[in-house]
This record gives C-alpha cells, structure tokens and sequence, in this order.
C-alpha cells in the first residue's frame, strides 16, 4: 500500500479526505488502509481487474454503502453522515455503471430529474433548471433526442443521457462508475474532454472507474490501482500509470509508448507485450 503524489496541488484545501478504509464485500478484501485526498478540480482514475471492488469502493466513496467497510470518508470535511441525504446529493453526483430505467420517461424528463436534490419538496423545476438540462443535453450531442423516450434509446446514447443528467446535478464532486461504457471512441474522448474542460473551469473534481489507463493518464491528474487482497497504489497519474506497474495489476506485460500530444504533455498508451 503506497501513496506516490507529486506537491503541486498540497496547497488547496483537500474537498475529500480518506482515511483507513478497510472493506470487503463477501469473500473479496477490496482495500486495507485506504487513504488518499482529492483536491478542486482533481480528477482520479480507479482502475484494477474485473472483480477486483471497484464499483464496490466507488459506491462507498460516494455515501452508498455497500460491503463491511471502516475508517473515515470526509467530503468537504463533514461525514455523510453529518451532511445527510439531502445535502449530500447536491455536492457529489453518482453516474452508476448501468443505467436501469423501469418506465418510459422522456430524455429531458430523466436529465432534469438530476435537479431533483436541490428543490424543495414541494417546487417544480424552474425555467433556470430547465435551461441547465437543455445545456447538458446540447453538451453531449443529444439536443435531438429531447423528446425521446429513454426505453428507445441505443446504449450509447442511454450513457450520454446518464452524463447530460449529473453534468444537470451539476455537483461539486463526481462519482462516475465506467462513465465511458458504451461510447465509440469519439464520444469517449468527447465526455472526458467535457470533464476536463469543467473540473478546470469550475473546479469541480471527479473521482472515476475506467478500463483504459492511456486515457486515464491523458485526463486525470491521480490514479489508484486495486490490486486485490486489498493491497492499492495512489498517487500521480505520471507516477502510478506505468508499464510496471500495469502489467502488475492487469497480470498481463504490457509496453509503454509515449507520444507528443498537441497539449505539449507527452501522452503514455499501454498496448499488450
Ligand atoms: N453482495 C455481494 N455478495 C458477495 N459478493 C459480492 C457482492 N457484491 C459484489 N460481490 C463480489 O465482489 C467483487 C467485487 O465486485 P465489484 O462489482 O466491486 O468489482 P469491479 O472491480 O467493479 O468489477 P468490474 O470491473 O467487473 O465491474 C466481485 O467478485 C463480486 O462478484
């Protein structure tokens, strides 16, 4: 268990803390020890093996407890606890690794449902929240598919409904478990680039499940590796994204190949040995 961060960001004021985290759910030890910060408008990277707890640790990251787990989760300093139900859904958002619709509803209807946390109990979406989700839905290329209903809908274009409606939430921190399934490749790098562009502009953060270290390393600042039996590694993504260290996780030799991006960083894409 190791902790590889880079100073640059230690000046902020961390918006989520962990600190020794041990869970497990059924027979699998998904994390001993567990602690790492995530820092305004950070964007971290959980990969590891199919099974390994990902989705496990994320649900319990973001407040939705799941498995036996221990130790302490701080978002904005507060326990979820403290913050309650309704609090915390307006500060973290939760984008699931499927979406599950029961009932026909329109693509506007579902996007503006991310609002529903900040309303009263009583008061009806305003023309303000009307407009946050039609802005959403333009920003993922859905605008023409307002008045479709979500049950028609292919599963690429139910995932960027599913993204339309937290980017609606619009909450401080992200939760999104695999936010790029289903999505061809253009769309992947549409919805991480939408992130990115966000988490710089607003500061916001996104603590994220994905498949794909090379654009894990393109996008996020941080990385945490499960390796199973509860053992993890956290810290920059240039640190803990590495041939070595990959290889190790996925139990596979992988290669290492860097490449000048047009941003000036060099790009690092992990291909099979
Ligand atoms: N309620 C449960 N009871 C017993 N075992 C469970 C339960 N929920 C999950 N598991 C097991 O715990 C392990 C972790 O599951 P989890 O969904 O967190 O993995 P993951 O890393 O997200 O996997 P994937 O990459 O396939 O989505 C899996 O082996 C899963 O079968």
């Amino acid at each position: 268990m190791m902790s590889l961060h880079g100073s640059s960001v230690d000046v902020l004021k961390a918006i989520f803390k962990v600190a020794d985290v041990e869970l497990r759910v059924g027979q699998t030890q998904v994390s001993k020890a567990l602690g790492f910060e995530v820092y305004p408008g950070e964007m971290l990277a959980i990969l590891g093996r199919n099974g390994v707890g990902k989705s496990t640790l994320l649900s319990c990251l973001a407040g939705l407890p799941r498995g036996e787990m221990a130790g302490d989760i701080l978002l904005g300093g507060k326990t979820y606890q403290a913050w309650g139900d309704r609090a915390s859904a307006c500060w973290r958002g939760w984008l699931a690794q499927k979406q599950q619709d029961q009932f026909s509803a329109t693509v506007l209807e579902t996007v503006i449902s991310g609002r529903h946390p900040h309303l009263n109990r009583w008061s009806w979406e305003s023309a303000d929240d009307r407009a946050l989700a039609l802005a959403s839905l333009a920003a993922v290329g859905m605008t023409d598919f307002a008045a479709r209903d979500v049950l028609t809908l292919s599963g690429g274009e139910r995932q960027r409904v599913a993204v339309a409606t937290i980017l609606t939430q619009n909450p401080t921190l992200y939760f999104m478990d695999e936010p790029l399934a289903h999505l061809d490749l253009n769309h992947q790098i549409e919805v991480l680039n939408l992130l990115r562009a966000k988490a710089k502009r607003e500061r916001v953060s996104a603590i994220m499940v994905l498949h794909e270290p090379g654009l894990a390393h393109r996008y996020c600042d941080s990385a945490l590796l499960l390796f199973g039996e509860g053992e993890w590694l956290y810290g920059s993504a240039s640190a803990v994204l590495t041939a070595d260290n990959l290889s190790r996780l996925y139990g596979y030799p992988l290669l290492q190949i860097e490449n000048p991006g047009a941003d000036g960083q060099v790009q690092r894409w992990f291909v099979p040995a």
